[in-house]
């Protein structure tokens, strides 16, 4: 039994028609008292008003549980308009569309009830696949903070730079390989989906707020430095960073195997036979957005390999590439050197860093309205573009999980 909002029924009665699996309710109290496990799968800013709308209508006994991916004002709402004899179990399936969830992790939170209702939900919910993780949703909130919200901050950032500079990065010269075509295909991915599903991870989750600001002050004093030629105290700034998030030499904490292959990524190019094709010659790029990715997360303390059981394909494709930056030899010192000595990025790595004080700001002020309008004029600069382009990514994250399978 399943139901949008009032307004939408007969749409949605239309598109499932002929659907036996599928019964369309006119609202969310005909699904509620008729069901024995809810699920509220809403936009993260909505959720307290549904959940007061419909909570008390909930069938006696059943299970409610929600898909938002921040967990705390799900659960508030869920304490806040449940009855009392109403079981909570929570899930997160952390993958977007058009990913197999087969191996994909779902978070699993036991917030209020019996061990029969938990395993019931198990068993439902089993039929995905999915690796499940079960977490606290204080602990779910956490770990998303670092793993989402920063990674998108980065990608949303990389949007914006290249539409303020007014280019289709597969289009130039500047971005090509492996490296480019990961940040090119994941920030088209992001502004082609629905913009509250990254305001409200990155708004509501009040752990992301302090990792949003630390990548936007990461970013700015990197550049700083570039900018005023201080190489020596870039490279120590970067070298401490590293030991920092990867390990120092001869203890890394990154795996014999890297994450990623960059050869596997240098096939999913959006760069037509007009602009050199895939195989155009790549030029050394100082990745001012992975060398801020390092520092912030040493300076927040974080391992991102902890989060390895509660990661997204997303999070894994940018930590693959940034272990790539890091680990390849000679890779990092080229990077280091680009920064200070070479002026071809530094207008998008200016227009990268206002984006990302300005993504930061924005969420700081908890912004929703203004986040979704800086959102939708860079979707609007991509959005003809999208057609193809979305492909061409779901086929990269489709090779790299199945070369992860491989393993
Ligand atoms: N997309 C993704 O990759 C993932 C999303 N999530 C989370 O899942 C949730 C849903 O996301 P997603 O499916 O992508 O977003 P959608 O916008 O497609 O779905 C949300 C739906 O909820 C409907 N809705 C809003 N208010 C009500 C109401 N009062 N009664 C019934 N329906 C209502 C919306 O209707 P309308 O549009 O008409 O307002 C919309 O159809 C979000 O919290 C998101 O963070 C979790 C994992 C992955
Ligand atoms: O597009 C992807 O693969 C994502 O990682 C998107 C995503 C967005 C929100 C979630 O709660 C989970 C996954």
């Amino acid at each position: 039994m399943a139901c949008d909002r009032e307004e939408k029924y007969d749409e949605l009665v239309q598109e499932f028609e002929g659907n036996n699996n599928i019964q369309i309710l006119r609202n969310g109290h005909f699904v509620s008292r008729a069901s024995d496990y809810i699920i509220y799968s809403v936009e993260a800013a909505v959720i307290d008003r549904v959940v007061a709308q419909y909570g008390p209508s909930t069938k006696l006994g059943a299970i409610v549980g929600g898909q938002t991916s921040c967990k705390d004002p799900e659960i508030k709402a869920f304490e806040k308009y449940l009855p009392a004899d109403v079981d909570i179990v929570s899930c997160h399936s952390l993958h977007g569309p058009n990913v197999d969830p087969k191996g994909q992790p779902l978070v699993l939170i036991k917030h209020r009830a019996s061990d029969e209702s938990f395993s019931k939900v198990e068993h439902v919910l089993s039929c995905l696949n999915s690796k499940v993780v079960y977490l606290s949703a204080d602990e779910h909130d956490r770990i998303t903070a670092d793993t989402q919200a920063v990674t998108h901050a980065a990608f949303l950032s990389m949007g914006k730079a290249w539409h303020a500079t007014k280019q289709f990065p597969w289009e130039g010269t500047r971005y090509v390989g492996g490296i480019e075509n990961v940040k090119i295909n994941l920030m088209l991915r992001i502004y082609a989906q629905k913009w509250h599903v990254y305001a409200g991870l990155a708004i509501l989750n009040p752990e992301a707020h302090k990792q949003i600001a630390q990548f936007a002050k990461s970013t700015t004093e990197l550049f700083q430095l570039m900018l005023e030629g201080h190489s020596d105290e870039l490279r120590a700034r970067v070298y401490a960073a590293k030991e920092k998030v990867f390990g120092a030499e001869g203890s890394p904490k990154w795996a014999s195997k890297p994450l990623l292959r960059d050869d596997v990524l240098d096939q999913f190019s959006l760069r037509q036979p007009e602009n050199g094709g895939p195989s155009a010659p790549s030029l050394p790029n100082n990745h001012l957005s992975l060398l801020a990715m390092v520092d912030c997360w040493s300076a927040l303390g974080i391992v991102p390999y902890d989060h390895m059981i509660c990661s997204t394909p997303l999070f894994r494709l940018w930590l693959g590439v940034t272990e790539h930056l890091f680990r390849t030899p000679g890779l990092l010192d080229e990077c280091l050197k680009v920064g200070i000595e070479d002026r071809t990025f530094r207008r998008d790595d200016l227009q990268f860093t206002i984006a990302a004080a300005g993504w930061a700001e924005c969420v700081g002020l908890r912004q929703f309205e203004t986040w979704r309008e800086r959102f939708a004029v860079t979707q609007a600069f991509f959005e003809p573009r999208f057609k193809g382009a979305v492909e061409v990514g779901n086929a990269m994250i489709k090779a790299v999980l199945a070369s992860d399978e491989k393993d």
